[in-house]
């Protein structure tokens, strides 16, 4: 089944005096977006002695040959149970990851579900969505939706910062120094292979959003937070998020590494850390790196819970980008990552007169989508299709109007 542009058209705000309006206009002028949507209203032009009836005609035989076979993105699923669930979106960069994680943020808030979406992107841009200022490091109510949404935006650097303390106090320099002193050489040697101040210093792509989710789930681990029952994460690029995949299980190893060494050192100066008073601070950071291990873990096992996470890859209909989603869902796939829903954002509009540009474009993005058909690894997922829109999609209301053609 051959895969046609999405049937929508262009739409933008009404009045300025109602901004929370999200109107839709057809580019035609003559016939509204939910018309072209809704097959009755079609009908109902077509029976009438309308003067633009004719036009009209012309107009559903031009959609008709792009409408697709609808595919819907089974929202309803998404909406089910009570438990709590992790959306995560992620793809290349630019193709509408956090347009399409807000919107979809927004309708389960509008739909009933108190949520918490989550930024992980260093480049954040959770707040020019919503049009909010989200940012600080704390959850933000966003105003609008019909239930709590709360924005976070975490940041990395700080996230770093305090992992680093954890560990430099543990099993960084600081220990090594301290273990140098005491003519532990040895010991100092095996720290050498954690290469963990080098990690630390110039931190490989995804340390940041791993730091950052595991930041996450200590919050949702506080009682105050217990309403959220879904929570959207607005991923960084897809190279990032790869990364991301292998090193909670690289960084327990190198966490719980420390730990055995810290054991050993603790054995090996027991007979003189009494001197040096230090035990009580030691034991302190041996905690929280502890806690860091064990939130790593929980990181590693919620991506992949089937039964409450799933990661949703955005696209556009480009021959590039679905060629590396198609080997993003690879490597999840290899990582036992649920997938379900492909995303593809920003299909052209149909038109009853395509310029030649236009023309030439919507013949590439036909062809790339037709690439996922063909694709093993992308052509078993949910396609969802999302038009490109003329306007921006900033604020609550255009978020909601995106969501509502998205998740369907
Ligand atoms: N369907 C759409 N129609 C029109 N514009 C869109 C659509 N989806 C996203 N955009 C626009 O594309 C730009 C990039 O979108 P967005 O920030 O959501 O992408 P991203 O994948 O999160 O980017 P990054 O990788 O840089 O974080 C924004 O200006 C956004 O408004």
């Amino acid at each position: 089944m051959a895969i046609t542009p999405f049937h929508a058209t262009t739409f933008k705000f009404s009045s300025s005096s109602s901004p929370n309006r999200f109107t839709s206009i057809a580019r035609t002028g003559f016939v509204s977006y939910p018309t072209l949507l809704n097959p009755c209203k079609l009908d109902a032009i077509f029976s009438s002695n309308s003067p633009k009836r004719k036009q009209s005609r012309k107009l559903f035989t031009v959609l008709s040959a792009v409408a697709p076979v609808e595919t819907t993105a089974e929202f309803d699923e998404m909406l089910s149970g009570t438990q709590r669930k992790y959306y995560m979106l992620g793809g290349k960069g630019g193709v509408g990851k956090t347009s399409c994680a807000a919107s979809l943020a927004v309708k389960f808030a509008n739909n009933g579900h108190p949520t918490l979406v989550v930024s992980t992107d260093p480049a954040h841009s959770l707040s020019d969505s919503f049009a909010q200022d989200l940012t600080g490091g704390t959850l933000v109510p966003v105003e609008g939706p019909l239930s709590p949404l709360f924005a976070l935006e975490i940041n990395p650097e700080k996230a770093r910062e305090e992992f680093r303390d954890a560990s430099q106090k543990n099993g960084g320099t600081g220990v090594k120094d301290f273990m140098d002193g005491m003519g532990l050489g040895m010991l100092a040697d095996q720290l050498g292979e954690l290469k963990l101040g080098e990690l630390l210093d110039t931190p490989p792509p995804g340390l940041d959003e791993a730091i950052a989710i595991s930041k996450v789930i200590q919050f949702l681990e506080l009682q105050e937070y217990n309403m959220f029952t879904r929570i959207v994460f607005d991923t960084a690029p897809t190279g990032h998020t790869l990364r991301l995949l292998s090193l909670p299980d690289f960084l327990d190893a190198s966490i719980g590494k420390i730990l055995k060494l810290r054991q050993k050192i603790s054995s090996a100066t027991s007979a003189i850390k009494n001197v040096f008073g230090q035990e009580e601070t030691r034991q302190d950071a041996s905690d929280k790196l502890e806690k860091l291990r064990e939130r790593m873990i929980k990181v590693r096992e919620l991506f992949r819970d089937t039964n409450s996470t799933e990661f949703v890859i955005v696209t556009i209909p480009t021959v590039m980008a679905i060629s590396e989603s198609s080997r993003l869902r690879a490597s999840l796939t290899k990582e036992n990552v649920p997938v379900k829903r492909l995303i593809v954002n920003q299909i052209l509009p149909p038109s009853a007169s395509d310029c030649k540009f236009c023309a030439m474009k919507r013949k590439d993005q036909t062809r790339a989508i037709d690439m996922i058909q063909n694709d093993p690894e992308l052509s078993s997922l949910l396609l969802v299709q999302a038009p490109l829109v003329d306007v921006e999609i900033r604020g609550v209301p255009a978020l909601q109007f995106l969501g509502d053609m998205i998740w369907k």
